[in-house]
Formats: structure tokens, C-alpha cells, sequence
């Protein structure tokens, strides 16, 4: 027998308007108001290209400047946080539970104190880039084979509580823990704006503190649990149904505070457009990416390895076993799933004019955007999802994973 959802079956009208791409009208304001609150944005977004929605310049851009830095409307800014003793420590701390991985960060806000349960999983959906693929730069260790040699606890546990300072991590500073203040202790920011922020995001709904407003923090607790176990895109979806609920309460609250208390019925009219609207910047077809922050840790260990003898050999001999215990984790990225708006605009080429790019200087999870070559006001601006110099099986192969056959300009030639 067919199982229905109760909730499908009583508002299935509702369900399908939500389903339902918002008209293009509403697309194009919508990117328009997005663009307009963007200080600097030089793009715009058109949906007449020929493969839908794309990003066109808006001036002209040289090889390499810098086109576009998006931020997450909501979700969070991927950071280290915390002190580099406490990385390390949280790290090892994980690394001897036997919960490292290659997902070297939580999924949830402004931080990461690398908390390792998050799984993200890559391989499914319309993710847009993946920005390690093009992070060549950096020594991620995932191909090294560094033996590990485990400290003992008391030493892990010093780590985290801040009673060892390793030489010249002052160097390396990171913005100071700031714990949620609905008590959760699962979710951690670099400031209490930033916290507060994302309590008004969606946190509030999804804490799983005392303060929670979830309507029931069992129930989140098992399914936070069942997302950590599988998929973390379930946490993601979680906060994109958690974002719009919040929406839709700010603006009903405006319209009720316009009408006098004994005319609140008009409401009934009014639940359908403001819940559209509260999802509209889910429903105008965000796509997800993956994205990467670069460890401090690796920075420090380099800086290491690069200070003048006899400095190099003094702090080697406090450092060494720190990095000798983290084994190949030392230069553990931090990976997420987020949601770009702008980027997710943008179309895939195999001879791409810009590249999904983490400069040495970005230290959070925007997704920055780079020219490769000189892009005219006008043209429109393509990034590559896979890695382009493949040859052109491989490259379809991995596309067909991103649900689409590619037919940008290299393509069609190279069949
Ligand atoms: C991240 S979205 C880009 C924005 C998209 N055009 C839209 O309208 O929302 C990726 C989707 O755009 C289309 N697309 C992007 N690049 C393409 C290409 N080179 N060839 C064919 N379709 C492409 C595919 O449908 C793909 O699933």
C-alpha cells in the first residue's frame, strides 16, 4: 500500500505552488534587488542564455582581477576559530574517537573548532564547483602517507584547554570561540553578530538548547543524529526549510502589525504569497556547492618548516610531535555544502574565462570568482565544475553527474 505523508495529501496545491519556479518576472527582480545590495557586484544575471540563467559581465574584467566574492543568504561563513592550540587539539581529540576524516569541519555556522561530523557528500546533485579541485596550491595532504604517533590525552586535553602555547602561534590568530547563546554547544561563531545573526537565520529553530524554539529538540536531536550518520545535505535542507519558516514569520508579523488586531482573518489570504516569497530565494534555483577553507594549521607547520636555523630547530623540537600525532590531517581543509547565489548562476564551460579560486588571502567561505583571461562587458561569465583538461569522456562522464551533457564551445568540437 502507498504511504502518503498526511501533510502531502492535505495541502497538495500548496506543495506544487512551492515546487514551482517563481515566473521569470520575479527571477529577475529578485537577482536585481540580490545585485543592488551587492556593493561593487559588476554582473548581471540574464535568463535568456541558452542554457537558462547565466552571469554576464557588467564591465569589462582583466586576466586574474577579481570578479566576485558571493556571500550565503543564509547558512553560514566557513572559519577557523578558536586558537591553533585548540585546532590541533579538537583534531586529536576527534583523531583518537576515530571520527577524523577528510571533512575537516561541522556543518554548521561561522566557525569550525573542527568538529568532524559533518559528511558532506559531493557526489550527488547540482553541486557547482568544487573549489579544492582547483586548489592546487596547497599542500592537502590527502595523498601523503604520514604515519601517525598519537599523544597521550592529557596533552590532547591541555591542547583544547588553552594550557599549552606552541611557538609562534601568535602569529597565526583566529577569531576568539563565541558559543551559541541558545545553549546547543553544537554550534559555534567567530562574534556574538555573527551568532546572533545566524540565530535569526535559522538557528533558533534548529538549536537543540534550552533556549531552542524548535518544537521539539528530541526530534531534532534524532534527526541532526540520522544527518550525521548519512548526509549532511539533510542539515542543509533543514536550514534552507528553517530560513523560509522564519521569513515567512518576520513578514506575517509586519502585515499583522498593519492591521488593526480584529481583522487578523485577512491573513487567510495572505499564508500562500508570503510563504512564496519567504522561499523565493531557495525557489529561484540555488544550486549548492562545495566549498573549502584551507587549514591554519597547514600555514603554521610551513612557517615553520621556513623559519631561519637555529629558530627552525627550537621550535621544531616544541612543534614536531604535535605534527607527528597529526599524520596526514595536519593540512586537513575544511569542507562544507553551501549555498551561493550568484555563483550558482553560473554555467559550466570546459574552456572557461573564470575559475572557482581560494586566494591565500581568503580565510572564509565565500566562493571567490577569478578572471582567467580578459572578459568583456557583455560576455558571459563561465567557471568550469570539473577539472577542464580532462580528456573529453571523462569530463562528460563527471558532468553527467552534475545532470547535464555539455554543450559548451570545446565540446561540441572535441565529439
Ligand atoms: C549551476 S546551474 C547554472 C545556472 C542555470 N543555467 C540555471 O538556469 O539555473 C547548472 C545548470 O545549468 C545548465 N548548464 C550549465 N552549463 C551548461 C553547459 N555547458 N551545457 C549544458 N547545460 C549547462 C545545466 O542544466 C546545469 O544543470
Amino acid at each position: 500500500m502507498e504511504v502518503v505523508c498526511p501533510i502531502d495529501e492535505k495541502c497538495a496545491p500548496e506543495i506544487a505552488a512551492l515546487l514551482q519556479p517563481p515566473p521569470p518576472r520575479e527571477i529577475r527582480d529578485y537577482f536585481d534587488q540580490l545585485l543592488a545590495s551587492r556593493e561593487g557586484c559588476r554582473f548581471k544575471v540574464r535568463q535568456d542564455g541558452e542554457f537558462g540563467k547565466g552571469a554576464y559581465a557588467d564591465v569589462d574584467f582583466k586576466e586574474g582581477e577579481l570578479l566576485l566574492r558571493d556571500q550565503m543568504p543564509f547558512g553560514f561563513r566557513f572559519r577557523f576559530i578558536g586558537t591553533l592550540e585548540l585546532q590541533i587539539g579538537r583534531r586529536l581529540f576527534f583523531q583518537d574517537l576515530g571520527l577524523s576524516s577528510s571533512h575537516g569541519c561541522d556543518t554548521g555556522s561561522c566557525f569550525d573548532v573542527s568538529n568532524e561530523h559533518g559528511a558532506s557528500d559531493s557526489s550527488d546533485g547540482d553541486n557547482v564547483t568544487d573549489e579544492k579541485s582547483y586548489d592546487n596550491s596547497r599542500k592537502c595532504a590527502s595523498g601523503s602517507k604520514r604515519a601517525k604517533v598519537p599523544l597521550p590525552k592529557e596533552i590532547v586535553e591541555s591542547l583544547m584547554n588553552g594550557e599549552i602555547v606552541l611557538p609562534y602561534s601568535d602569529k597565526f590568530s583566529l577569531p576568539p570561540v563565541t558559543p551559541c547563546s541558545g545553549g546547543c554547544q553544537e554550534a559555534y561563531y567567530c562574534s556574538t553578530a555573527c551568532a546572533d545573526a545566524d540565530w535569526n537565520s535559522f538557528h533558533s529553530l534548529l538549536c537543540t538548547g534550552e533556549k531552542s524554539e524548535a518544537f521539539s529538540t528530541k526530534a531534532l536531536l534524532q534527526f541532526i543524529q540520522h544527518a550525521n550518520e548519512t548526509n549532511d545535505i539533510f542539515i542543509l535542507a533543514a536550514k534552507a526549510i528553517a530560513y523560509t519558516i522564519l521569513r515567512y514569520r518576520k513578514s506575517k508579523a509586519i502585515l499583522l502589525s498593519s492591521y488593526m488586531k480584529d481583522t487578523a482573518h485577512v491573513m487567510d489570504n495572505f499564508h500562500m504569497p508570503l510563504l512564496l516569497e519567504a522561499w523565493k530565494p531557495i525557489s529561484v534555483g540555488h544550486k549548492r556547492s562545495d566549498l573549502v577553507v584551507a587549514s591554519p594549521l597547514e600555514d603554521y607547520f610551513l612557517y615553520i618548516d621556513d623559519l631561519p636555523s637555529p629558530e627552525k630547530e627550537k621550535a621544531k623540537k616544541v612543534s614536531q610531535p604535535y605534527l607527528d600525532a597529526l599524520g596526514d590531517e595536519y593540512a586537513l581543509c575544511c569542507e562544507g555544502t553551501a549555498f551561493f547565489p550568484l555563483q550558482s548562476c553560473m554555467n559550466h564551460s570546459c574552456h572557461p574565462n573564470a575559475k572557482a579560486f581560494k586566494r591565500e588571502e581568503d580565510r572564509d567561505g565565500q566562493a571567490t570568482i577569478v578572471a582567467l583571461k580578459p572578459i568583456s562587458k557583455g560576455e558571459e561569465v563561465t567557471i568550469s565544475y570539473i577539472e577542464e583538461d580532462l580528456p573529453f569522456e571523462e569530463r562528460q562522464a563527471l558532468l553527467a553527474d552534475y545532470g547535464f551533457s555539455c554543450k559548451c564551445v570545446k565540446c561540441p568540437e572535441e565529439s
